[in-house]
């Protein structure tokens, strides 16, 4: 039996018509929503994995729009270099601050250490915006012998070096006023921001020690925006940030383990630059959003997932929902059909050598 055919041409043809009469509405939405829900002017924003890749990108473009910033991760070599990058964009040289603090993600207690550092170095105030970057994928088929190790490492990097920081900095942010002031003027908010991946909207064989860290940061992130409620006089904003693939120093690390048949189904989504995908995630994060995506491809899969997530624009997300529920049964033939006629050419994929 040939594996399933590919995506049919009248599902493109019914796709591509529905798209045609939303997309207008999405432009002329988007036109109008030009306030910036992230101004970072002035503002002191913090950085986990940005000595490289996506997050040096972003730390060098809101240093160009005027950002006070601290780059954290472990190799200082690394940090230096990248802190004169960040400095060299500054918008006020003179009066914006910049430092780095080097920090393992993955070690328990490293986040209140951090912050402690950051708040000394920033006159005795937290951090205003905290973006978690810092993360890795090490994609194997999961009977390989290396993914259970891979797995745990992945969640204690991705998952739990995120979560500890976002606990770490809500302690700072949400400590209730000394002095409890009846009618508190009102503040720019804070913002939190996880760093997942499209994986997170839809899995992909061969990354089974990957995948379940950046699910696990959905499910912190709806949580916390719903518990937000509770601190309604110190408005703190949370977001998740998905990219597809970023050509940066982290994919050249992990296609070294790289199942093929991986790669064979990546190729549908275009890799984009560290500086493309973090201009188009700051743009996102300015618009309000959500769930911040930085790609059409990377929009529609959000809005097939959506569940209790917020919404970036109910009516939109709508429609590109009911739109993704008939593509799905066209798209899931297609991948699952891939994955079969790859079994069926290449056999077997074995059980035993590690490559990690
Ligand atoms: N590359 C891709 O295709 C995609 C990446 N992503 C996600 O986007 C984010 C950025 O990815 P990318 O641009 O590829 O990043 P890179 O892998 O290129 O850079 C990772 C950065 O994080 C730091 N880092 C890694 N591990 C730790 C750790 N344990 N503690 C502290 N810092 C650490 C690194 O510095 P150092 O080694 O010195 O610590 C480096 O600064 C990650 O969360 C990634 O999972 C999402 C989708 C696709
Ligand atoms: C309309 C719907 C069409 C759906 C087509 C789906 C095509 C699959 C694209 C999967 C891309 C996976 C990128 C993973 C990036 C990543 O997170 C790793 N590089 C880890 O760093």
């Amino acid at each position: 039996m040939d594996y399933l055919p590919s995506l049919s041409t009248t599902s493109v043809i019914i796709t591509t018509g529905i798209l045609g009469a939303v997309i207008p509405v999405v432009a002329i939405m988007g036109f109008f929503g030009s306030k910036n829900h992230m101004p970072v002017e002035g503002r002191t924003v913090l950085l986990t994995g940005a000595s490289e890749g996506m997050g040096r990108s972003a730390a060098i473009q809101l240093a160009a729009k005027g950002a006070h910033v601290i780059i954290v991760s472990r190799n200082v070599g690394r940090l230096e270099e990248a802190l004169a990058d960040v400095k060299a964009a500054a918008k006020s040289p003179a009066t914006q601050r910049f430092t780095y603090i080097s920090a393992d993600v993955s070690e328990t207690g490293y986040a209140a250490r951090v912050i402690a550092e950051a708040i000394a170095w920033n006159g005795g105030s937290a951090p205003d915006i905290v973006w978690c970057l810092a993360g890795l994928s090490t994609p194997l088929l999961w009977t390989d012998p290396a993914a259970p190790a891979a797995a745990r490492h992945n969640m204690d990097v991705n998952y739990f070096g995120a979560a500890d920081m976002s606990h770490a900095i809500l302690r700072e942010w949400l400590e209730p006023p000394s002095v409890p002031t009846p009618n508190p003027l009102p503040q720019e908010p804070k913002h939190i921001i996880f760093t997942a991946s499209v994986v997170a909207f839809l899995a992909i064989v061969g990354y089974g020690p990957y995948t379940p860290s950046k699910w696990a940061l959905r499910g912190l992130a709806d949580t916390l925006a719903m518990e937000l409620n509770l601190y309604p006089a110190t408005p703190v904003r949370v977001h998740v940030v998905y990219p597809a693939t970023i050509t940066s120093p982290g994919l050249a690390r992990e296609n070294q383990t790289k199942p093929a048949v991986t790669h064979e189904l990546e190729k549908d989504e275009p890799p984009e630059s560290p500086d493309t995908v973090a201009r188009r995630a700051i743009t996102g994060l300015e618009r309000g959003h959500y769930n911040v995506t930085v790609s059409f491809l990377g929009d529609l899969l959000r809005c097939g997932i959506m569940g209790g997530s917020v919404r970036n624009n109910w009516l939109v997300d709508t429609v590109l929902g009911w739109v993704m529920s008939l593509i799905y049964f066209f798209v899931m033939r297609d991948l699952n059909g891939r994955v079969l006629g790859w079994a069926r050419k290449h056999g077997h994929p074995g059980l035993g050598e590690t490559k990690a």
